[in-house]
């Protein structure tokens, strides 16, 4: 299969910080890539590269084996932990706001026909994540669950192929995320998206994804900590197929390395 997106030999480097080192990998059309890392791995800078916020310092991102535009395209789309919607727009109208901004970016607002298929759209959008009796609500009047179905309504209204997940259940109840996890594989299976989704969550990765990249140092210099950044020192593939009809989001039984013991090896396994 070929790669929708490809990172060559990929670093990143604040000043004399270096965050990434030498990332070098493909990731292929529809999968559901999870990556996980302890905290300050550059997890959020490597979707921060994806996304096309940030720029490598020395390598190449391709998209469809051409570099990444810099700005942020309808072809990628990014829910965050928190804060992906706008406080002061109802349901319907975050939705459709990512419409209107593409539509009339000048303005910011449609008229006549195309603002009644804009709201269409969007009402389709909201009803795909189960927000369709809540279209005139405001975020401060949503749960954070609901926050967060409104987010991915938001990024998917759009149409992106890639679909960028930084902690999205993060801050969300038990209960609440295993909701989320079978919204998120449903859009995912009937949508054709290809996902990557940074989660503090082992489990939570092996669960919903294709495969699983661990972000960490292969090198430590203790009097240097800046000196070395984290690669993808674990990319574990996983049976799970978005056209597995039978794949439900059951918990599954944890993966066959320990996340933990897998992190140690990698260390062990540079010295
Ligand atoms: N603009 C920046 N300038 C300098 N350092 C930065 C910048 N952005 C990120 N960093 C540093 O890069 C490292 C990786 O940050 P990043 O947020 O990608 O890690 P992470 O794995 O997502 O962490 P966490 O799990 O805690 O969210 C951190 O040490 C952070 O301080």
């Amino acid at each position: 299969m070929s790669a929708l997106l490809s990172l060559h030999d990929v670093w990143v480097e604040y000043g004399d910080k270096i965050v990434l080192e030498r990332v070098s990998l493909d990731i292929a059309a529809r999968s559901f890539v999870s990556v996980v890392g302890p905290s300050g791995a550059g997890k959020s800078t490597f979707l921060r590269l994806i996304l096309g916020q940030e720029a490598p310092t020395r390598g190449e991102v391709l998209l469809d084996g051409k570099p990444l535009r810099r700005e942020c395209d309808a072809d990628r789309g990014v829910v965050f932990q928190r804060y992906s919607v706008f406080p002061h727009l109802t349901a319907l109208q975050n939705v459709m706001f990512g419409r209107e901004c593409e539509q009339a970016p000048v303005t910011g607002r449609l008229f006549g026909s195309r603002r009644r298929a804009a709201i269409a759209e969007a009402e389709a959008m909201l009803e795909a994540v189960g927000l369709e009796h809540s279209r005139h609500v405001y975020p401060a009047q949503m749960s954070g669950g609901m926050q967060q179905r409104l987010a991915i309504a938001q990024a998917l209204i759009k149409h992106p192929r890639i679909l960028l997940l930084d902690e999205p259940f993060g801050a969300l109840d038990p209960g609440i995320r295993l909701d989320m996890h079978a919204l998120v594989t449903r859009l995912w299976r009937e949508r054709g998206l290809t996902i990557v989704m940074v989660t503090h969550d082992i489990r939570e990765a092996f669960k919903l994804s294709t495969r699983v990249l661990a972000f960490d140092k292969r090198r430590h210099d203790p009097h240097a900590p800046h000196r070395f950044g984290s690669t993808a020192t674990y990319d574990v593939p996983l049976d799970r197929k978005a056209d597995d009809a039978a794949g439900t989001v059951a918990d599954q039984p944890g993966p066959a390395i320990a996340p933990a013991t897998a992190l140690s090896l990698s260390n062990e396994e540079a010295e």
